[in-house]
């Protein structure tokens, strides 16, 4: 069974991604992007799905024994494996720290065994670093840090999501006849390993038990390479390992915030770029898929795609914390992607722009801990999301005030875009949550319709570039008054999720952040209010919207969800907003609290599990976590005041 979601930690080379779980196993690997087939997709199944897992060979106990344990059968008096082991996958125990390297993300495990301590050091090479290859590789360091310690190495390679048992056979190298490769094939994809410890095959599974003293490093190196070509050269760990960390440390050295929740923002910020397809500049809004919303029900969805929505807010993130490079390799994809008419424009693309996200289910895997179905593709990419328009329109703007080089053709984007909305803004469409349900006139859609209006104005009132403001000036006007007039309940003072609905949404809380109305606007604190009255869970986080538990509800699914982090990150921003400050920061840490020890976010809290939920790590949750944290400094005030 997988881990825990917060049990997982994140590495990646800006293409593709891993989840490496606190018991040292790789339970999700994609290969070689980020949306390519898992070549371990034990997470959404079982280790017959495929993992790789290394750990120290005996049982760690949860306390550290200070007398030397008695030599488990199979050892000799050396603590060296003298027969072959049995052929269970190396035992899962927990390591007993773990930790980034510094600003990276390199992952470090340890465990304290009775015989000493051992570290494994994870991490993916970025692509295209100097000297670097252009496939992708996951390197693997065990290092001894003190004692004597026995570790096995279990990989279990299923290509295909766990489908496909591919053939795997040892490669001499002729110029070295000692140097013996493993390699794993099957269609067009094979996966070489290399390491410094012989290996062994037995029931499928390709192990290697080993012995490492303080002081001793050994290396494993698992390189993707078309089948069709021959083998890959073999990575220097060492060197790797160097060019690595040299890479993030530099990124995350150009962070611009200094405010007293930097260590946050800055594993936020590297998390991001994990999700950045470096190729191309697209952005993926987790590199998971399928993981639950509701651990044993279907709200399970395929994220490894780039939503312009997720996308938008990412990039303004890293505007405002000075990654002028990542905003401008964005705004280039987005040119990319939605070149064509805007009566074409979808609200997600695949990384480098694809259009065709056909989603299909994977019957044979039976999900993560049982939530089912497990879904690739993403039947949301046919909606209409009317928000859209106000999310790209509000980060183009955003680009070019903060000093972007002028780009005529973003805002010829731009103008195409205000002309879609002229004709369309008072349709009803799917929203901001995708909902399955039937199209409503979403007040949330309709509010960052207003923007993109708004932000267009302003910018030819501002910059000099030209469009027909006055029908503009009236259009904006229009969408107002329409909102006020149908979203807006006065009996309640609340505005309300769509028009003429009495539910609640927590995507009004955007209202004041946007500026379609000011923060003391009364029926702004009426509808924050009215959303800690209805829609918070017991622990203080937002929920997005009422699910209806067994039955099907307004989304058109039945069960209900977690707390939704983005949505309780607003509201703190509310609460700063309308002055309740301290609340806002009450709230805030407590969100930074739930993120598990290596600062990670899934999409989702449960609260009743007290458990993160939904895909991970999700940079939906991380954007309004950076977001927060510069309101909250801009409000000024210590931390905990
Ligand atoms: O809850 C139903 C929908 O859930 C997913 O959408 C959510 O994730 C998106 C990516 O982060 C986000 O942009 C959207 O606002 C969220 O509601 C899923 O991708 C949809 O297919 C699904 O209908």
């Amino acid at each position: 069974m997988a881990a825990r979601i917060e049990d997982y930690a994140l590495i990646g080379d800006m293409q593709t991604a891993a989840l490496v779980s606190r018991d040292g196993s790789v339970d999700w690997l994609c290969l070689p992007r980020f949306d390519s087939p898992a070549v371990f997709a034990g997470l959404l199944g079982t280790d017959e799905h495929g993992f790789w897992r290394i750990g120290p060979a005996d049982p760690v106990p949860e306390q550290p024994v200070v007398p030397p344990l008695p030599l488990p059968t199979g050892f000799d008096s050396t603590g060296e494996f003298r027969a072959l082991p049995p052929t269970a996958a190396a035992p899962a125990q927990p390591a007993t720290r773990r930790r980034y390297r510094g600003d990276s993300l390199i992952l470090e495990q340890e465990w304290d065994t009775p015989r000493g301590t051992v570290r494994v050091i994870d991490f993916m090479p970025p692509r295209g670093l100097p000297e670097r290859g252009a496939v992708p590789q996951m390197i693997r360091i065990v290092e001894g840090v003190s004692g004597r310690v026995r570790m096995r190495s279990a990989l279990r390679m299923r290509f295909s999501y766990g489908r496909i048992v591919p053939w795997v056979h040892k490669v001499e190298d002729p110029a070295n006849p000692e140097n013996v490769r493993t390699v794993a094939v099957a269609g067009p994809d094979s996966v070489w390993l290399d390491g410094e410890a012989e290996t062994y095959g037995r029931n499928l599974t390709t192990y290697a038990d080993f012995t490492v003293q303080a002081g001793q490093r050994i290396a494993f190196a698992l390189t993707w390479q078309p089948s069709h070509l021959g083998p890959p050269d073999q990575p220097d760990a060492e060197e790797a390992l160097t060019a690595t960390e040299e890479f993030w440390l530099d990124w995350a050295s150009q962070c611009t915030y200094q405010g007293p929740y930097r260590e946050a923002v800055v594993r936020s910020l590297i998390t991001l770029k994990g999700l950045t397809y470096a190729p191309t500049g697209g952005i993926v809004a987790a590199p998971t898929t399928s993981l639950p919303e509701d651990i044993g029900g279907v709200r399970n969805w395929d994220y490894r795609f780039t939503w312009l929505r997720d996308a938008t807010i990412t990039l303004s993130s890293l505007l405002r914390t000075g990654y002028r490079d990542e905003a401008r390799a964005w705004r280039e994809w987005l040119l990319r992607a939605v070149a064509g008419d805007p009566e074409n424009l979808q609200i997600m693309y695949g990384i480098a722009g694809e259009r065709e996200l056909t989603e299909a289910t994977l019957d044979w895997l039976p999900g993560y801990e049982g939530s089912g179905p497990v879904r690739i593709g993403n039947g949301a990419a046919e909606q209409l999301q009317l928000d859209v328009y106000g999310e790209v329109v509000e980060a183009l703007h955003l680009a070019h005030m903060t000093g972007l080089a002028r780009n005529d053709h973003a805002f010829l984007l731009q103008l195409r875009l205000i002309g879609y909305l002229e004709q369309h803004w008072r349709d009803p469409d799917e929203g901001i949550w995708e909902v399955r349900g039937p199209r409503r006139h979403f007040v949330h859609s309709k509010v960052m319709a207003w923007v993109a209006v708004d932000r267009t104005i302003r910018m030819i009132e501002e910059t000099p570039h030209e469009g027909p403001l006055e029908r503009w000036r009236q259009l904006r006007d229009d969408i107002h008054e329409d909102v006020c007039e149908n979203g807006f309940d006065r009996e309640r003072n609340t505005f309300t999720q769509s028009y003429g609905s009495k539910e609640l949404d927590a995507s009004l809380l955007l209202i004041p952040q946007v500026g379609f109305l000011p923060p003391d606007d009364k029926r702004v604190i009426g509808t924050i209010e009215a959303i800690q009255r209805e829609l918070l869970t017991p622990d203080g986080f937002v929920l997005r919207y009422p699910t209806s538990g067994g039955e099907e509800g307004l989304d058109g699914l039945p069960g209900d969800e977690g707390a939704f982090l983005a949505c309780s990150f607003w509201l703190a921003d509310d609460l700063a907003m309308i002055g309740r400050v301290a609340e806002a920061r009450q709230l805030f840490e407590k969100l930074l609290s739930i993120r598990n020890d290596v600062g990670l976010l899934a999409e989702e809290w449960d609260p009743r599990l007290q458990r993160q939920v939904g895909n991970f790590p999700q940079a939906f949750s991380h954007v309004p976590l950076i977001d927060t944290a510069l309101r909250l400094n801009a409000c000024g005030g210590l931390p905990g005041m």
